[in-house]
């Protein structure tokens, strides 16, 4: 029989080369050690003392490695990956109007999201994610997915007016995610959000029922917001005010508020989210992909609005790979802005990490590798001919390392990737369900 040590809180200790805690501007420690008790990070410290001080405690070396904390993908759709491929090259509006919106009315059952969340899930896994933040029908069966792999997840309970496989109504989404919220209250990787999927789908009335709620429960709230600027122009034609000031109207710019997206933005409008303490998610390659338009990053951060990083999902992306997004983060800033300097390698990893971890209001449990912290932990190898030699290892994993160089993932203390094997799921049977949900789609 396998003894869980977080259940017995038995200590452990992972070393590496380089440890990334990312408490500190581009700082890291050499040849430490991290000691996980239980599910929480108890010490970090050299590795010749952790030796000495934890005679007991078995030890996984990793030679040629970095730890970091894990990657929190602060916006992901999650089931989508199994829509990914089926339309590309679409501004947003037709192909969410022309491309998914039918088939997604068509296809999405319990059992769709079900196996299209444990495939997204297994993919951000695999590729270092031990946090992602959801939004999408059945929140019941996100949980359920992300619960039994073990991977940390901040669920929407998501909300539109029109009738779906979900529930008929807004007043029903809400109805039947305040249910689920009440279901997984006690879980410890499981935490919900408020998911008004935008502006021009979710009606005034909902936005405010849901400004209460939020602010009543506590819970976040994640709205696609200013995504292109046909949305702004079309909505300010329908309703004569931009949907950033209709949300503030509301009452809705509060720390709880995630505006995903955010390519739309005036100086006013900087100022009313760096003075209400938003966050802004930003989703570089999704926004690429649609021709969107860009996320001014330098502008928010200098006004001092906490940024995050969110793939969107795999049907725009079309991957759930959070170091491949930190490069695109980057570059993009530094193209956007003329300027080389514009968002460099730690910045984009802060909002990889620390920035989503805040987004959600989990900053003092995850985002960072401290004493205290719940231990998600990854491990990237970077002896690779691709990322040697290693002057800096952050440089190395923002602008040369790749996904397949993430080799183990500990997620509350639980190794769910151990030498690139995933532990809590079953990755032929992921495939299998992947396979059939494309035939029954093409054959429609
Ligand atoms: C109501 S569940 C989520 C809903 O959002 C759709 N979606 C996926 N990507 C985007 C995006 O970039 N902007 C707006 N809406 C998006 C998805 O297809 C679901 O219907
Ligand atoms: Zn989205």
């Amino acid at each position: 029989m396998q003894i869980d040590s977080r259940e017995q809180n038995i200590e452990q200790i992972i070393t590496a080369d380089w440890l990334i805690p990312m408490n500190q501007a581009n700082h890291w420690l050499e040849h430490h050690a991290i000691v996980i008790t239980g599910n929480k990070i108890t010490d970090i410290l050299h590795r010749d003392q952790a030796i000495d001080k934890y005679p007991q405690a078995p030890i996984t070396t990793l030679n040629g490695q970095v730890l970091m904390p894990g990657f929190v993908n602060s916006h992901c759709h999650a089931a989508m990956n199994l829509l990914r491929g089926l339309s590309d090259d679409l501004p947003l509006k037709e192909w969410l109007e022309q491309a998914i919106w039918p088939v997604e009315a068509q296809f999405v059952d319990d059992t769709f999201v079900y196996q299209g969340t444990q495939h997204a899930i297994a993919e951000m896994i695999r590729s270092g994610t031990t946090c992602f933040q959801d939004m999408y029908f059945m929140p019941n069966q996100i949980a359920k997915a992300a619960q039994e792999s073990g991977i940390r997840a901040n669920i929407g309970l998501v909300v539109v007016e029109f009738e779906t496989s979900w529930a008929k109504n807004a007043q029903e989404c809400i109805d039947k995610g305040l249910d689920v919220f009440d279901q997984f209250k006690h879980s410890n990787t499981i935490n919900f959000n408020f998911a008004p999927h935008a502006p021009y789908t979710v009606s005034k009335n909902t936005l405010e029922k849901l400004g209460t709620l939020s602010n009543e429960l506590n819970l976040t709230l994640q709205i696609h917001v200013h995504e292109t600027a046909n949305e702004v122009e079309s909505f300010v034609a329908e309703h004569g005010i931009r949907p950033l000031a209709r949300l503030k109207e509301i009452g809705l710019l509060s720390p709880l508020l995630n505006a995903v997206h955010m390519t739309q933005l005036n100086e006013g409008e900087i100022e009313w989210l760096a003075e209400s303490a938003c966050h802004v998610i930003h989703c570089p390659q999704s926004n690429m992909k649609l021709a969107s338009g860009v996320c001014p990053t330098i502008h928010l951060i200098e006004a001092g609005v906490n940024l995050a990083i969110g793939t969107d999902g795999a049907a725009s992306n079309n991957d759930l790979d959070m170091i491949d997004e930190t490069r695109s983060a980057s570059l993009l800033a530094k193209l956007d802005y003329l300027n080389p300097t514009a968002l460099t390698a730690y910045q984009s990893l802060y909002a990889a990490t620390m920035g989503g971890a805040k987004a959600m209001g989990l900053q003092e449990k995850i985002g960072s590798l401290e004493v205290g912290k719940a231990a998600d932990i990854i491990a990237i190898d970077l002896n690779r001919i691709e990322t040697q030699p290693v002057y800096n290892p952050i440089s190395q994993i923002v602008y040369a390392a790749s996904r397949d160089q993430v080799t183990n993932v500990w997620v509350n203390g639980k190794q769910l990737l151990k030498d690139r094997e995933l532990s809590t799921l079953n990755s032929p049977l992921i495939l299998q369900h992947a396979q059939n949900w494309r035939h029954k789609i093409i054959n429609r």
